[in-house]
C-alpha cells in the first residue's frame, strides 16, 4: 500500500517539552511530534508536517522546519534554552514596581540586537507616580540609545494603552517579555482576553498529573490573524552563551558609535590605551556618553561570556 500521506504547512504555536501544537493554514490545531533532531521546533517556527498514519488518533509528525528569519535565545534554567523564531519585535514590559533590572534589561536587548529584532521597551504602571518617574528616569539611557520607551497603564479603566498597543503590534509577531509581576498577564488578557485561561488548561491536560511548567505560547490578537503576540516565561535568567564577547560592544547601542575610535581593531574596552568607549564614560559634557551602570553591566557580561568560552 503506498503511503498517500500529504505534506502539510503549518505554524508551531506552542511546545510542550517533546512535542508541539501545529495551526494549518485554516487554523486547525493539532499535536506534532518532532520526528528527529532536525525537526526540532519552536514556537513561531513554520514546518511541514505530515497527518497521523493510522492509529495516532488526530496527531502528526514534524518532518522540516522551514528556514528562519531569526531566532531568539535565551536560558530558563542551567542548560535549559528555550527560544521563538521568525519575531518582528520584542516587548520587553517592566513596571514602576517591583524596580526592574538593568542587567536584565540590558540581556534581553543584546538578545535581540544580535538576531536583529526590533526592541520596544514598555514602562507599566504609570498610576504608580513616584515609582513611575524613578523607573522613567533609569530608562533615560535606553531613550538615549534610541530605544522606544512605551509609558504604560495596562490596568486604568479606558482604552488608551489599548488602542497604541494596538497600532504597534499590528500585522506583526511579538515576543512579550518581562520579570514576574510586571504585568505580563494583565497586557496579554487586554489584547487577548481568555487566552490565558485556555492555554493553562490545555497544559495541564497535555500534562496530565505531572508538575506543569509554563512554556512559550502564541495568541492572535485579530480574527484575521495578521498579529501574532508570543508570551514566553523565564525572564530571570537570561543567558547570553551564544554571543562572542568581541561582539559584544556591537549589541549594546550606546557602545557601539564608539569603537571605531578605538585605537586597536580588536580592543576589548576594558584597559587598553586609546579605548573610544572609555573616553566616553560618565563624560558628562557629551550627548554620547555612556553611563557608569551601562559600562558596568557590559564589563560583567564580557568576563561572563569569555569564562564561557573556556
Ligand atoms: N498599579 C498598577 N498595577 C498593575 C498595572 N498593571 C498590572 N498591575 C498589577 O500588577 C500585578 C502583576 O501583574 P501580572 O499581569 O500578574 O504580572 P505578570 O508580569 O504576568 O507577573 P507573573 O504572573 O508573576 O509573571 C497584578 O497585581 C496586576 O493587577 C498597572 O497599570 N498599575
Ligand atoms: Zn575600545
Amino acid at each position: 500500500m503506498s503511503d498517500r500521506r500529504t505534506l502539510n504547512e503549518g505554524l508551531v504555536v506552542a511546545s510542550h517539552g517533546r512535542h508541539c501544537v501545529v495551526e494549518s493554514p485554516d487554523g486547525v490545531r493539532r499535536i506534532c511530534h518532532p520526528r528527529g533532531k532536525k525537526s526540532q521546533a519552536v514556537v513561531g517556527d513554520r514546518v511541514s508536517w505530515l497527518s497521523a498514519t493510522p492509529g495516532q488518533g488526530e496527531e502528526g509528525t514534524i518532518e522540516k522546519v522551514l528556514p528562519r528569519k531569526n531566532l531568539f535565545y535565551r536560558q530558563d534554567e542551567i542548560r535549559t534554552k528555550s527560544f521563538a523564531a521568525n519575531l518582528d519585535q520584542v516587548l520587553i514590559l517592566v513596571a514602576a514596581e517591583p524596580e526592574f533590572s538593568a542587567s536584565q534589561l540590558s540581556r534581553a536587548l543584546i538578545a535581540a540586537e544580535a538576531e536583529h529584532i526590533t526592541p520596544i521597551i514598555g514602562l507599566n504602571k504609570a498610576d504608580l507616580v513616584d515609582n513611575f518617574a524613578r523607573a522613567w528616569g533609569r530608562l533615560a539611557p535606553y531613550r538615549h540609545m534610541g530605544y522606544q520607551v512605551m509609558p504604560l497603564s495596562l490596568k486604568a479603566e479606558g482604552t488608551r494603552d489599548h488602542a497604541l498597543l494596538l497600532e504597534l503590534l499590528r500585522g506583526k509577531n511579538t515576543l512579550v517579555l518581562g520579570p514576574s509581576g510586571a504585568g505580563k498577564s494583565t497586557l496579554i488578557n487586554l489584547l487577548v482576553p481568555g487566552a490565558l485561561a485556555e492555554t493553562r488548561e490545555i497544559s495541564q491536560a497535555l500534562n496530565s498529573g505531572k508538575h506543569t511548567t509554563t512554556s512559550t505560547s502564541w495568541y492572535w490578537v485579530d480574527a484575521e490573524r495578521h498579529t501574532g503576540l508570543i508570551d514566553s516565561p523565564g525572564f530571570q535568567e537570561f543567558g547570553l552563551h551564544h554571543i562572542d564577547p568581541a561582539q559584544l560592544a556591537a549589541y549594546m547601542l550606546d557602545l557601539k558609535p564608539h569603537v571605531a575610535q578605538c585605537k586597536f581593531y580588536n580592543c576589548t574596552h576594558l584597559h587598553e590605551p586609546g579605548c573610544g568607549v572609555m573616553v566616553a564614560v560618565s563624560a558628562e559634557d557629551r550627548p554620547d556618553a555612556i553611563s557608569e551602570q551601562r559600562y558596568r553591566i557590559y564589563g560583567d557580561l564580557f568576563a561572563e561570556l569569555s569564562q564561557s568560552r573556556y
